[in-house]
């Protein structure tokens, strides 16, 4: 596994090493020991799996009490993940890092507890999957609007096409109104 500290430096990209063979391929996709030695110790607690038609966008989301660490990736499709560092303490209050993830680049973003999360499906369909430290909370669960001014992500294809958006979602806020982590 390939670890990479993206422009916010604690949110890492990984890059599984895949062995194909005649039969297929077989790739690690976490091991304990490896995270917690070029990441962080963690423990993973819930595992999720969402699918989504293309032009969906999720997010971007958190849980403002038991806020939640997660090592997301893709097993079907295509989509543009976007990690927001909602640390007030943070040099990267605001900033946004974003990655193409796919079934074929196999790539994983860890998108530590403090951030924001939330993807844009590129493919027709778009299998998603995550792992994450904290237990969903719904009642902590807090949405900030995907199209916020002052985050200001770029998200790719989306100058062509509205996303669909969950009613949660519609009504997130923005980022100035948004309740964020000390
Ligand atoms: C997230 C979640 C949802 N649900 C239920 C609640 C609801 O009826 C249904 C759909 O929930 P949502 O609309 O919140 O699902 P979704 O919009 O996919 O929410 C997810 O979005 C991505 C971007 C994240 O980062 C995740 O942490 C999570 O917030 O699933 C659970 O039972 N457990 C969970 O952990």
């Amino acid at each position: 596994m390939k670890y990479t500290e993206l422009a916010i430096p604690d949110v890492v990209l990984m890059e599984p090493n895949v062995f194909g063979d005649h039969r297929g391929f077989f790739m690690e996709t976490f091991r304990e020991d490896e995270f917690n030695e070029k990441v962080r110790s963690v423990r993973f607690v819930q595992d999720n799996h969402s699918m989504s038609r293309k032009g969906i966008l999720r997010g971007l989301h958190y849980q403002i009490e038991h806020p939640q660490g997660k090592l997301v990736r893709v097993i079907q499709g295509q989509v543009f993940d976007v990690a927001v560092d909602i640390r007030k303490s943070s040099p990267y209050f605001g900033q946004w890092v974003g990655e193409i993830l796919t079934e074929e680049n196999n790539r994983m973003l860890w998108v530590p507890p403090g951030f924001a999360h939330g993807f844009y499906v590129l493919s027709d369909t778009a299998q998603f999957i995550y792992k994450c430290t904290d237990y969903y909370a719904p009642k902590f669960e807090r949405s900030i609007l995907w199209s916020d001014q002052t985050i200001g992500i770029q998200w790719p294809g989306i100058e062509k096409q509205t996303p669909v958006l969950s009613q949660k979602d519609e009504q997130g806020v923005r980022f100035q109104d948004a309740e964020v982590f000390a």
